[in-house]
């Protein structure tokens, strides 16, 4: 293991990232509430400073995932459609098997310039996780109890809303509603057997509703659905941990741009066209664990600067003046600002300690499982 490698591992390394990225998370997070104000004056501007600040938060991770750890995604796409790629509004449909998949989807929307405005269709509790989920507030992402009784009013008038966002957005909709678990596969196939559909090996059944209301919603205002599929070569299971290690994993994606004209309107329909979407996605992933690879080209489309100048210049930013106190308190701290201090980096590494604790499948939920069907 060379130097480097061995330091991307220590602490003190991952101390300073969590701190980095809770404090700078923070920041933006006071200045989002800053534009509270401009909203009702002037909305689509609050909105374009709103993707600005996102941006400056969730580029760290892709930073972080690119630079840090080295990983690059393989993209399998058309190169025609690829043109299009940042130039219209698209709804995203992707599995939900890895713990690193929203990182790998971020990657995927900084490529191609929609990174801030990008959205999805998010459980409640993530509203709550500080830094990410206070800025999806802003970014107006639509938040569901998954509970659809509860859920349709507000999740009608979230996507009305993005009728008129003034930037290019994609709206991720990870249909399965929940992540792969070996349990929740097996209760979603004998659901699929009841309902006479067709088993997949490699996704659970699709939820049909929520991509159905968001294309009758997004009508007019979003032009394709991305079908995109994700796997890893090698049997990889990342995680985010892995990552801040600095580990380097290698995640192939599939794009294919669907047209919206060609989705149903009519529900069954459309539950009908979803199902067999998912099937083509479950011989897709079949075929990749025979190959090694999906269909198509592979393209590469070229990784910006801006990612790593957010990160260094937030983490030089926020390591002076905690460099400066550290030199104080070494030279003129009492017993009580030391421990204050210990204390305070204690509390950043727990609190980044139970954010990284989401994303990771062993503390998934129990939504899926029979108490909830
Ligand atoms: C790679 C590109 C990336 C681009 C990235 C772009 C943007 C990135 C931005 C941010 C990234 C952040 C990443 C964070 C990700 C967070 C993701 C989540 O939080 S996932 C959880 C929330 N999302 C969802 O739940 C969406 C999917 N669900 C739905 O859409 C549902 O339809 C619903 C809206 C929640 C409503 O669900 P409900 O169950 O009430 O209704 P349905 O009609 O859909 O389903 C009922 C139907 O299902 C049958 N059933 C019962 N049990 C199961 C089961 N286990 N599996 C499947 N189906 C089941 C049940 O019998 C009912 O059938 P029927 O209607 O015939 O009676
Ligand atoms: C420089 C950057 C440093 C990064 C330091 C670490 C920061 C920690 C960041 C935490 C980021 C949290 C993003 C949460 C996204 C998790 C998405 C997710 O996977 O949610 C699960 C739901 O879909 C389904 O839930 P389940 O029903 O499976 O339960």
């Amino acid at each position: 293991m060379g130097l480097v490698q061995w330091l991307k591992g220590t602490f003190l390394c991952h101390l300073i990232i969590c701190y980095g990225f809770l404090v700078s998370g923070l920041l933006v997070n006071l200045l989002q509430i800053c534009t509270l104000p401009l909203w009702p004056i002037n909305k689509q501007l609050a909105r374009r400073i709103n993707c600005k600040l996102g941006y400056s938060i969730t580029s760290q991770s892709v930073a972080l995932l690119e630079w840090w750890s080295g990983t690059e995604v393989t993209f399998y796409t058309d190169p025609e459609n690829c043109q299009l790629y940042g130039k219209e509004n698209a709804i995203v449909v992707l599995n939900h098997n890895f713990e690193i998949d929203f990182l790998c989807g971020w990657t995927f929307c900084d490529r191609f310039g929609v990174l801030g405005a990008s959205k999805c269709l998010a459980k409640k509790e993530l509203s709550y996780l500080p830094v990410i989920g206070w800025m999806w507030y802003f970014l107006e992402m639509v938040f569901i109890k998954r509970k659809w009784e509860e859920d349709e009013r507000s999740f009608v008038q979230s996507l009305q809303n993005l009728r008129d966002y003034p930037k290019k957005f994609w709206f991720l909709l990870h249909c399965e509603g929940t992540r792969f678990t070996e349990e929740k596969h097996r209760i979603s196939m004998e659901v699929a057997e009841k309902k006479g559909l067709p088993k997949l090996k490699h996704h659970l059944l699709p939820r049909t509703k929520g991509f159905w209301v968001a294309v009758q919603n997004l009508r007019g205002t979003v032009a394709a659905v991305y079908c995109c599929t994700l796997n890893f070569r090698n049997n990889e299971t990342p995680t985010l941990l892995g990552v801040i290690n600095g580990k380097k994993y290698h995640p192939d994606l599939y794009i294919r741009r669907i047209p919206l004209e060609s989705v149903p309107e009519d529900e069954a329909e459309c539950s009908v066209w979803l199902h067999k979407l998912y099937q083509e996605k479950d011989q897709f992933q079949e075929d990749y664990s025979q190959t090694g690879c999906f269909p198509g080209p592979v393209i590469t489309p070229p990784r910006g600067p801006w990612a790593l100048i957010n990160w260094l210049g937030w983490t030089c930013l926020l390591l002076y003046p905690l460099c400066l106190l550290l030199v104080q308190l070494v030279n003129y701290g009492s017993i009580l600002t030391i421990l204050a201090t210990v204390a305070f980096c204690s509390a950043v590494s727990v609190g980044v300690r139970w954010m990284i604790g989401q994303t990771e499948i062993k503390r998934s939920s129990s939504y899926g499982v029979p108490l909830n069907n």
